[in-house]
């Protein structure tokens, strides 16, 4: 398998198709990490194969904060004390936080061993499965540990999303958004007109195959994220920042409506330094803000979030790195903005002094 390549698979019957797979893993031992909404939500659908009933299973509780070191640890030790080796698979079954942490786990235990992600929120669906970025918060910091390792197969079953909370599906679409943003006036138009209240499945699942090869074409072109695979990144400048934030101070913000938020705060960016076209600009605010919560934050917050910024991957030595839009569907990477800049930026949001 190339360092960049995986087999996605869309399925309608998960038991039968992740049975069939396991068949080719019938030499190895497999084990499965997942996490408490998937076991309480979706297991049902998978339980019924008697060959998954019986793998050793480790539940990590849900919610970002258990995307740690701790459950890292916990993950190792489980498959330690299971006698896993380096030929053994992980079956990482959840929303981002699992394909996150259970990749990190999976690619760090034994120096490596196998994984599958099979993504049950629309997130890790339309990017958190694939693309390979592994890993977990430190240091109060967003993905500050991970590394960038592919799974050998990913399992898309839309099924899985009939029994998501609209607040996880809305933080999935705030990620479609992006996608569309940095690739077509015409995918955005399409994720617009999407009713939301209302949701047509067998639309969702080509707006999810859309919005997987927008992430696959960027991912192919460069996976280690030198360089064009930092357009992936639009909206999570300040969306990390805004994220780690929120966590810092309790105040609940989801990874999707972290980067919603980010996406006008770059957009903003994009008009001031790409030229991105302000009727534009004000037109897709108003969506945006019509559909994520009202998360103010104070100008007195400014440096602290300016202080997490600093801390972007993306950044070199110049200062804070973004990926900015001279239009929908254009982009220019490595765009430095003075801490000014960015002050104007967050400037965008409804604050209260
Ligand atoms: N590696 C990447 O490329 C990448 C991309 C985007 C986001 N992420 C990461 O993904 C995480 C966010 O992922 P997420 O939005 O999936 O959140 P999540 O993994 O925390 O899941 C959200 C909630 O939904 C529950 N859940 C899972 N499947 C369900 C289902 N089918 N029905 C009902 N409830 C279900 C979970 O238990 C949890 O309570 C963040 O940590 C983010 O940093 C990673
Ligand atoms: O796959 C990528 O590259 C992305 O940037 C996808 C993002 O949506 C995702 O949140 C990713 O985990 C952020 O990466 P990070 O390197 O900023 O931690
Ligand atoms: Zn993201």
């Amino acid at each position: 398998m190339s360092p960049q390549s995986y087999d996605l698979i869309f399925t309608e019957s998960i038991e039968k198709e992740l049975g069939r797979i396991l068949e080719t893993y019938s030499k190895t031992k497999i084990f499965i990490l997942m996490d408490s909404g998937a076991q309480e939500h979706c297991w049902h659908l998978l339980s019924g194969n008697e060959k998954l009933q019986n793998i050793p299973k480790l539940i990590i509780e849900s919610g970002e904060q258990n995307k740690s070191l701790e459950s890292v640890a916990k993950a190792w030790t489980f498959l330690s004390q299971n006698g896993a080796n380096r030929h053994s698979l992980v079956i990482n079954i959840g929303g981002g936080l699992i394909c996150d942490l259970g990749g990190f786990v999976a690619s760090t235990f034994k120096r490596g061993c196998h994984f599958i992600n099979v993504p049950t929120t629309l997130l890790s669906q339309i990017d958190a499965s694939v693309g390979g970025k592994t890993g977990f918060n430190f240091n109060g910091l967003k993905n500050e540990i991970g590394v960038i390792n592919q799974p050998d197969i990913v399992i898309l079953c839309p099924e899985f999303l009939k029994t998501l909370p609209m607040k996880e599906f809305k933080s999935g679409f705030a990620e479609m958004l992006k996608h569309a943003m940095i690739y077509s006036q015409n995918y955005l138009d399409e994720l617009i007109a999407f009713n939301l209240n209302d949701i047509n499945y067998s639309k969702l699942l080509t707006l999810i195959r859309k919005s997987v090869a927008v992430k696959q074409e960027f991912v192919m072109k460069d996976p280690m994220e030198r360089d064009i695979r930092k357009v992936l990144n639009f909206g999570h400048t300040i969306g990390h920042a805004l994220e780690s934030y929120a966590h810092h101070h309790k105040l609940e913000l989801s990874h999707g409506e972290a980067v919603a938020l980010g996406m006008i705060g770059e957009l903003y960016l994009s008009v001031k330094k790409n030229a991105f076209p302000k009727d534009k600009f004000k037109e897709i605010v108003k969506y945006i803000t019509d559909i994520y919560s009202d998360f103010s934050i104070f100008a007195k917050d400014y440096p602290e979030l300016y202080q997490l910024m600093l801390h972007d991957k993306k950044n070199s030595d110049e200062g804070v790195n973004f990926t900015l839009l001279p239009n929908v569907g254009a982009y220019t990477i490595n765009n430095i903005c003075t801490e000014e800049e960015v002050f104007e930026a967050l400037n965008q949001y409804g604050k209260r002094n």
